[in-house]
């Protein structure tokens, strides 16, 4: 059984004049431990499928569900499905007036009500395993951007999530410190933490996934291991997609 169920969502965006149809039936099933890449030409969705699953986007059709819990936002409200469902974000997001410590401890305590103690402990074991346990009472302001986005990936994993998404969290980063932050993300994927991640980096794109779903206008044209997406695509627009990569 999936952990994560996506059927038949539907995403409208409306504004005065327009409406436009961002997602046009999205099915998905994420097994527990599963990687996937969500690939797909700017503008056809992928940031906004992932908004959705975390509840930040209201949904007008279809359903997301998580096995244990039961429907988003009717059988578990949102406001607990962000326990759930961790993010991070392309732009770290982080509080520039608390410290990283009291960054990372917002949610366990504020949120899930934990004792301080019990949720430091964790949040420093985190802090230890992404190499920044020397910066725990640092500012953000005092950290690169390869930094701040790792803790913003502790910061995710403090609340205890059953999967986190990842949408573009180094398309902000200088290209040297895009490594340091990847490397994180293999090693949580490693070690069988449920992921979607949203991606423009393709050689890590094709060695964390498990599976790429390729999206296109709102749907999702194609889903298949790496190897098959990159060496064989099976439809026109993801071959498309690959040769524009390639130059
Ligand atoms: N808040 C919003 N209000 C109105 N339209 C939006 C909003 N957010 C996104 N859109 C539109 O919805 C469509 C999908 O956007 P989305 O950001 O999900 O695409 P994407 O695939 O993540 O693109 P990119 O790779 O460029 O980040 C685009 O046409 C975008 O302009």
């Amino acid at each position: 059984m999936a952990l994560l169920s996506i059927q038949q969502l539907q995403k409208y965006y409306s504004s005065k004049h327009t409406q436009s149809h961002v997602l046009q039936g999205i099915d998905l099933d994420v097994k527990k431990g599963e990687v996937i890449v969500i690939l797909g030409p700017s503008g056809c969705g992928k940031s906004t499928l992932l908004r959705c699953i975390n509840g930040l986007e209201p949904i007008e059709g279809g359903e997301i569900r998580l096995a244990d819990s039961g429907v988003l936002g009717q059988d578990i409200p949102w406001t607990d499905v962000r326990q759930k469902i961790g993010m991070v974000f392309q732009n770290y997001e982080l509080f520039g007036h608390l410290t990283v410590i009291d960054n990372i401890l917002l949610g366990p305590l504020k949120v899930q009500k934990r004792q301080r103690a019990e949720a430091e402990q964790a949040a420093d074991a985190l802090l230890k395993r992404v190499g920044l346990f020397d910066r725990k009472h640092d500012y953000p302001r005092q950290l690169s951007g390869g930094q701040k986005q790792r803790i913003a990936i502790v910061r995710a994993l403090a609340m205890n999530p059953e999967v986190i998404l990842l949408d573009e969290i180094t398309a902000a980063l200088d290209p040297e410190m895009v490594r340091e932050v990847l490397d994180v993300v293999l090693r949580l994927a490693k070690e069988g933490m449920t992921m979607l991640i949203v991606t423009h980096e393709m050689s890590f794109a094709r060695n964390v996934a498990d599976r790429v779903v390729f999206m296109d206008h709102g749907k999702i044209v194609e889903s298949a291991s790496p190897d098959h997406f990159f060496d064989n695509p099976s439809t026109e627009r993801a071959r498309a997609f690959l040769n524009i990569l390639a130059y």
